[in-house]
């Protein structure tokens, strides 16, 4: 079988990360400034990326930083700026919410792959990753470059998430992992944001049963539904107790603390993938899914 876009796509993120880092310094002035206090929004892989960011900013100290899907915007509430991510620069959510909020006076900032489109209008200013763009209608590549630009922005090194991220794209899929049959991504602060997108990028791409939920919730409910053919995959930091829970229920543990967080997004990005085309799916079409939902 030849390579998918989606498969290429997800190869080429260490390269995409460093050209992110090449861009930080040029964007700073228009990225939220120490001390804002910030709402970052999109819809599906891109909001998962906005909570990514919130909780690192907020760990960073840089400021009050709430992220929400662009559809629950609380528009009540004040805010210094609003940070809008859209790959497309056309998700009707997005658009609605950049252009009431600046109809508001709040100033706005959207990070996209495509200017000449509507986020033009719904967006003060732009930072456009127009080398990140994918033709894939599963995001990938420019969500997580996307976020690499706001954690050099946060001051983080990248150096070791860019070798990381080369690791994971050569490393072998764990073949001790059953068929997916079920799996549940875990993480805590900032990797439960990638935790949600891992779960989302096996449903997309391979219409597989997923669940996500911040690492400690896993007690308080998904423990239930773990068992032999069932993984539980855990971004950065294990909870204690977390493998023998698992290993009590007859479950599968993945963990790879050794990698940067993000970079581990990328292997289970290859999952998605290599369970999808088990399943004999075109990861390139997934079901019922558009690159952009655009409503009428
Ligand atoms: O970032 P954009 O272009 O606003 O698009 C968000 C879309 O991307 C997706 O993640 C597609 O993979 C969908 O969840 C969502 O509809």
């Amino acid at each position: 079988m030849s390579e998918s876009l989606t498969a290429a796509e997800i190869a080429s993120q260490a390269d995409c990360w460093l050209r992110a880092a090449d861009i930080a310094a040029a964007a700073a002035g228009r990225l939220p400034q120490r001390g804002e206090r910030v709402a970052v929004v999109g819809c599906g892989t891109s909001w998962f990326m906005a909570q990514s960011y919130a909780a690192l900013r907020e760990q960073a100290g840089h400021g009050v930083t709430d992220a929400f899907a662009a559809s629950e915007f609380p528009f009540g509430r004040t805010y210094d700026s609003v940070l809008a991510i859209t790959r497309s620069g056309t998700t009707t959510e997005v658009l609605r919410a950049g252009t009431r909020l600046r109809s508001a006076g709040v100033p706005v900032v959207a990070i996209t792959a495509d200017p000449h489109t509507p986020v033009q209008e719904a967006a003060d200013q732009l930072v456009v990753l127009d080398f990140a763009d994918e033709r894939s209608v599963v995001q990938t590549r420019f969500a997580t470059t996307a976020l690499a630009l706001l954690r050099v922005h946060l001051g983080e090194d990248l150096t070791a998430a860019v070798a990381d991220a080369r690791t994971a794209v050569t490393a072998d899929l764990p073949g001790a992992l059953p068929a997916a049959e079920q799996t549940t991504f875990l993480g805590t602060g900032w990797t439960y944001g990638l935790a949600q997108e891992a779960a989302l990028k096996m449903r997309e791409a391979a219409g597989a049963w997923t669940e996500s939920y911040p690492a400690m919730e896993y007690r308080h409910g998904p423990v239930s539904i773990t068992g032999p053919g069932r993984t539980v995959w855990a971004f950065g930091a294990l909870p204690p107790g977390l493998a023998d829970d698992v290993a009590a229920v007859g479950g599968t543990l993945e963990a790879r603390q050794d990698l940067d967080p993000l970079a581990d997004l990328v292997r289970a990005q290859r999952l998605a993938v290599a369970v999808a085309e088990r399943k004999g799916l075109d990861p390139d079409r997934p079901r019922n899914l558009t690159r952009s939902v655009v409503l009428g």
